[in-house]
C-alpha cells in the first residue's frame, strides 16, 4: 500500500500533540506503525517517538539568541532553516515508503507560523507533491460549542483549505468532554445553525441579529460555509479514550481517493501552467536581450509582433520619449504644476544644474549601448541567446 501523509494542524491547545500520540499508538496497535515527523521547534517534551524531529537539526533557543528574535519569529526562522533541507527529509521518508502506510506530521501550536509562512508552504508542498497528503484540522470541541466561535474556527479552516489546496478532515477532538453532535448538525443543517446563532445572541442580550449588517454578514458567511462544508469530512474523536480513531482512518482513506482523483490532477495542471508561464517569461526576456543587443531573433517569429505589448524596459522609454522632449525635463512652470520644493534660481534646461554639466542620461545610455554593440561580437551575443534559450 502506498504511503500517505497526514498533516495535523490546529489552534494552540486544540490537542494536536495528544492526537498525534493517540494516532501513533492506534496505528501501532493495528500493526501499521507510522513514520512520525515532529515540526514544532519550541516544544519541550514530545510524548511519542519521532523518526524526524526538527529539534535535532535546529536549536530554537540558539535561533532566538543569534537572530535576536521573539518566540514566534524564532519558530518561523527555525522552520525556514529546516525547509532548506526539505529535499533530504523527503528522501528519508521516500526510502521508508514500503515499510509504512502512514507518515504523520505534527506542526507548531502557533498555527499562523506554519500555515502562513513561506517555509510552511514549502514543507506542505514538498510532501503533497511526493505522497497523497491530507490535512487533519484539529478543533477543541468544548471550546467551540458557541456558534460564533464555531463559525470563526470554520472560517479559519476554510482559509487553510484554500491556501493548501489539499483535502481536509475536520477533527473534533476532546469528545470525552463534549460530544461533537452539535457540530455535525450545524455543518449539515443551515437553519439549525441560524437558530443557534439567534439563541446565542439573545442570551447575550444582543438583538439585531436578524437585521442590519451583522445579520446579513452572518447570513452570507453561513451560506459560504455551507459550500465549504460540502468539500470536507468531519469526525469526532477523543485523544484521551481513543474514541473515533477508526472513523478518522476511514476518512483519511476516503480523502486519499479524492486526492488521487481530483487534487492530484488539479496540482499537476497548476504545475504545468506555472511551467508554461515560466517558459513564456524566459522567451520574453530573451526577446528583450536580443533587441538590446541589436540582434534579430530569427528563431522566435512571435518576437517582432509581440514587441509592442511586452513588459516595459528602459529602451522602450527612450523610444517613446525620443523627439518629444529629447530627454529634457519640463520646468514646473511649463507643466502648470506648483511644487513645494524647487531649486531656487535653477534653470533646469539641458541638464545644467548649478553651473555644472549634469549627465545627459539618454545620451550616455545611447553611447553605452553603441559601445556594447561594437565590442560584443555578434557571435558572442548569439551564444548568450542560445544559452538562455536552452
Ligand atoms: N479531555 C481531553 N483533553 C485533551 C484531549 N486531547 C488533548 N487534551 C488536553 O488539551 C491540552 C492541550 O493538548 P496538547 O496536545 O498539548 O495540544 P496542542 O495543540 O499540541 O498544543 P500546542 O502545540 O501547545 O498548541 C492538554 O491539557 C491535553 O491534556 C482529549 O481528547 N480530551
Amino acid at each position: 500500500m502506498a504511503l500517505k501523509t497526514v498533516i495535523c494542524i490546529g489552534m494552540a491547545g486544540s490537542g494536536k500533540t495528544t492526537f498525534m500520540q493517540r494516532l501513533n499508538s492506534h496505528l501501532h496497535a493495528a500493526k501499521t506503525a507510522p513514520y512520525v515527523v515532529q515540526l514544532d521547534p519550541a516544544v519541550l517534551n514530545v510524548p511519542y517517538g519521532a523518526n524526524i524531529d526538527i529539534r535535532d537539526s535546529v536549536k530554537y533557543k540558539k535561533v532566538m539568541e543569534n537572530y535576536n528574535l521573539g518566540p514566534n519569529g524564532a519558530i518561523v526562522t527555525s522552520l525556514n532553516l529546516f525547509s532548506t533541507k526539505i529535499d533530504q527529509v523527503i528522501k528519508l521518508v521516500e526510502n521508508k515508503r514500503d515499510l509504512h502506510d502512514y507518515c504523520i506530521i505534527d506542526t507548531p501550536g502557533q498555527i499562523e507560523c506554519f500555515v502562513w509562512s513561506a517555509s510552511g508552504s514549502i514543507i506542505t508542498e514538498s510532501f503533497a507533491s511526493t505522497f497523497p497528503t491530507v490535512i487533519a484540522y484539529i478543533v477543541d470541541t468544548p471550546r467551540n460549542s458557541s456558534p460564533t466561535t464555531f463559525m470563526s474556527n470554520m472560517l479559519y479552516a476554510c482559509s487553510i483549505l484554500y491556501k493548501t489546496k489539499l483535502p481536509m478532515i475536520v477533527v473534533f477532538n476532546k469528545t470525552d468532554v463534549c460530544k461533537a453532535d452539535f457540530a455535525r448538525e450545524w455543518m449539515t443543517d443551515f437553519e439549525a445553525f441560524q437558530e443557534a446563532l439567534k439563541e446565542d445572541q439573545e442570551l447575550n442580550g444582543e438583538s439585531g441579529m436578524g437585521s442590519g449588517y451583522m445579520g446579513s454578514l452572518i447570513n452570507s458567511m453561513s451560506l459560504m460555509l455551507e459550500e465549504f462544508y460540502s468539500q470536507l469530512d468531519m469526525v469526532g474523536v477523543s485523544s484521551f479514550t481513543g474514541d473515533g480513531f477508526d472513523e478518522f482512518l476511514n476518512a483519511v482513506d476516503k480523502k486519499v481517493v479524492e486526492y488521487e482523483e481530483f487534487y492530484k490532477a488539479e496540482r499537476e495542471s497548476l504545475l504545468k501552467r506555472k511551467e508554461e508561464e515560466e517558459k513564456a517569461r524566459k522567451d520574453k526576456s530573451l526577446t528583450h536581450l536580443m533587441k538590446d543587443l541589436g540582434l534579430k531573433d530569427d528563431q522566435n517569429p512571435k518576437a517582432k509582433s509581440d514587441s509592442n505589448d511586452e513588459a516595459d524596459v528602459i529602451s522602450d522609454l527612450e523610444e517613446e520619449e525620443e523627439g518629444e522632449h529629447d530627454g529634457i525635463v519640463l520646468r514646473d512652470e511649463d507643466e502648470g504644476v506648483e511644487r513645494e520644493y524647487t531649486f531656487a534660481g535653477d534653470e533646469r534646461t539641458n541638464g545644467e544644474i548649478n553651473g555644472q554639466s549634469a549627465p545627459n542620461l539618454q545620451k550616455r545610455y545611447q553611447e553605452a549601448l553603441e559601445q556594447v554593440a561594437k565590442s560584443a561580437s555578434s557571435e558572442t551575443a548569439e551564444n548568450i541567446a542560445r544559452y538562455i534559450r536552452q
